[in-house]
């Protein structure tokens, strides 16, 4: 049987992101706010998280019999899962998987970077808002220093693993930073993907007026640093590459708010609790789960998976203003759910 299934909008399946708890250590206001997130919050129990198992149960039938070549393992914060490693370990060793990478908030690297090097990790993307103690603290929540997420891009590149930044941009709150933050991680030969604040979930609040535009964070940059728009790495991408003209370091916007990139996507998501969404902002998913706990055979799932993908029409960013207009937008997944 043919692998590749094509959406209802001619869109394969590429890349799977699995969020393996839906826990953190940081209570970013854009993704986790405290007031929601606090200590009464009904966090998942271990027995409603997909074991390792399962995750490579499944993960198996989306390489095989779906074409799945890219695999990134998020959260909440993914490092929080105990032994991590051990699922990287059965993951990479899986035939036809191209890519497998991290993304993480980067504290707990120090202590096991080596450990998911070694175990197969090629990629680690670390989240990264501020390089201003007082304005990341606010921004994550916890107060957590600059220096704890810095230590964890260290140990990441000593142990040998490709680092990745992302920052998120809220208006008011951190743009005042972005020329900084692109000229410390350029003269460290490190990639920054700044991140247009997105209304995710349910919890942040977000208003369109506290989003700073790609056109306006490319424009702070230019004006220090010139920039040019470079071709995308691959089909799929869902950062804009700008090069430093004259130069090979280049830095990446993500910007689902004024510039939508649907129309190539070939994402798929596992939340925390075993639910499969075929939209970073869908208000609900298939209960893949329940589906692996009732005893179906491997035959059976593939069939539900290139079911629900082959019916797919999601195009969440381009209807947003509509969908907004209108209030026809349902609750969403949370984003420490989801993963991003
Ligand atoms: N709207 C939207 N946002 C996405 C999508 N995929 C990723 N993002 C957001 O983009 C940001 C960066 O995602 P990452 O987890 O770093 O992964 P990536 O961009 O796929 O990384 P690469 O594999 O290095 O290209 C996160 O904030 C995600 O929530 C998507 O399909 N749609
Ligand atoms: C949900 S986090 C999970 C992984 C890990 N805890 C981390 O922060 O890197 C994945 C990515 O989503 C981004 N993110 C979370 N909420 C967002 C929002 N409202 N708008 C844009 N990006 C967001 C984070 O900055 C992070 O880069
Ligand atoms: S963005 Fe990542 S680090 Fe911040 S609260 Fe969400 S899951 Fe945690
Ligand atoms: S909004 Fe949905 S369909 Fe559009 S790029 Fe993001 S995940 Fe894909």
């Amino acid at each position: 049987m043919k692998k590749t299934v094509l959406d209802k909008l001619e869109r394969p399946l590429r890349d799977l992101r699995i969020s393996v708890t839906d826990k953190c250590n940081f209570r970013c206001t854009y993704c986790m706010p405290a007031e929601i997130f606090g200590p009464d919050y009904p966090f998942l129990k271990r027995n409603n998280l997909l074991s390792y198992e399962e995750i490579e149960q499944i993960v198996k039938i989306f390489i095989s019999h779906l074409g799945v070549k890219k695999i990134r393992l998020t959260g909440g914060e993914p490092l929080m899962r105990k032994n991590l490693h051990h699922l990287v370990e059965k993951l990479s060793s899986l035939k036809d998987v191209e890519d497998i990478a991290m993304t993480t908030n980067g504290i707990l690297l120090p202590k096991y970077a080596n450990d998911l090097k070694e175990a197969g990790l090629k990629r680690v993307t670390i989240s990264l808002d501020s390089l201003n103690d007082d304005t990341f603290g606010k921004m994550n929540g916890r107060g957590i220093k600059v220096k704890a997420v810095l230590d964890g891009v260290d140990a990441a590149l000593k142990a040998g693993l490709t680092v990745k930044i992302n920052t998120v941009i809220k208006k008011g709150v951190n743009e005042s930073e972005i020329v900084s933050i692109a000229k410390y991680f350029r003269e460290r030969g490190i990639i920054v993907r700044f991140i247009e604040y997105m209304d995710v979930g349910n919890s942040n609040n977000w208003k369109i007026t506290d989003v700073y535009t790609k056109k306006q964070i490319i424009e702070d940059i230019h004006n220090v640093m010139p920039l040019e728009e470079i071709a995308s790495n691959y089909r799929g991408e869902v950062a804009t590459r700008f090069r430093y003209i004259g130069t090979n370091s280049e830095i990446g916007v993500i910007s689902s708010i004024t510039d939508a990139f649907c129309s190539t996507c070939n994402r798929a998501r596992l939340s925390a609790e075993g639910k499969l969404y075929t939209c970073l902002f869908s208000s609900d998913g298939h209960d893949i789960k329940k589906t692996l706990r009732d005893g179906k055979t491997d035959e059976e799932i593939k069939k539900l998976l290139r079911n629900i993908w082959g019916k797919r029409d999601d195009r969440y960013s381009e209807e947003r203003v509509s969908k907004l207009q209108s209030h026809s937008q349902v609750r969403k997944i949370e984003m420490s759910h989801i993963g991003g």
